[in-house]
């Protein structure tokens, strides 16, 4: 896939796969274009050529798209008004999904204790934890995350890692885009890495190598 805004080329002719079973950290420089290539993937930006696919269908075609994937992406905005569990039973309504699934995500990402609480008051890690649970509401087959360890706490960053760790055991597909190499270098069975738009590596990671050595030798 390409993408191009006005004269600036912030994807260009990208092509890679997320496979299933793995975490993939999707790794760049700054305007490397990672932000664009996940919108693409997720049919909110149209790419200027090529196209993108989730198990084989684009997602503009996937029916019950929460099903399939789910997102978590930078500043995520919320109704400060209303509780976390609002937030979540209003999404699940709108993608008429059971009404387990609040519990369920919100027991998943560990905010039960949190979910009548409003949104507006909730700091950065929570906003990030009630983000990935609106995601988990399809028990979608594949994840996508754009920086999902912003605003976590040493602890909560370690949850993450094990709950990321968990969902792609279960045959799901992980796909993450950082900065924070040491945190992936963890969990990251796969590594793509792109920069100027265009893509430098791509393979499966095994985890004995720095994954910042490998990114500076491609990417610095
Ligand atoms: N809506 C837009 N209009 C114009 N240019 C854009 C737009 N979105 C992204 N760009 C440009 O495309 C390029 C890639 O941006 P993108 O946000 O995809 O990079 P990134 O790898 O996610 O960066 P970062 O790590 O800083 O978040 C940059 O040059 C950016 O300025």
């Amino acid at each position: 896939m390409s993408k191009s805004f006005g004269r600036v080329r912030a994807v260009d002719d990208l092509s890679f796969d997320v496979p299933a079973g793995a975490v993939t950290a999707f790794l760049g420089p700054n305007g490397a274009g990672k932000t664009t290539t996940l919108r693409m993937i997720l049919g909110l930006v149209a790419p200027t050529s090529g196209e993108t696919a989730v198990a084989g269908v684009p997602y503009r075609d996937l029916d019950r798209p929460l099903e399939h994937v789910g997102a978590v992406l930078e500043a995520t905005a919320f109704h400060p008004g209303l509780s976390a569990y609002q937030h979540l039973e209003a999404m699940r309504v709108a993608a008429g999904l059971g009404s387990e699934r609040v519990g369920q995500v919100l027991a998943d990402v560990d905010l039960g204790t949190a979910a009548h609480r409003r949104i507006g008051g909730f700091s950065l890690g929570m906003r990030q934890r009630l983000a990935l649970a609106t995601a988990l509401l399809g028990r979608p087959h594949t994840l996508v995350l754009d920086e999902p360890a912003n605003g976590l706490d040493p602890t909560g960053m370690r949850w993450l890692r094990g709950f990321l760790r968990g969902y792609a055991l279960d045959g799901n597909s992980v796909l993450v885009s950082t900065h924070v190499l040491t945190e992936i270098q963890q969990i990251a069975d796969h590594v793509v890495i792109i920069s100027g738009g265009r893509l430098r590596w791509s393979g499966p990671f095994d985890g004995d190598r720095a994954l910042e050595e490998l990114y500076l030798e491609v990417a610095g």
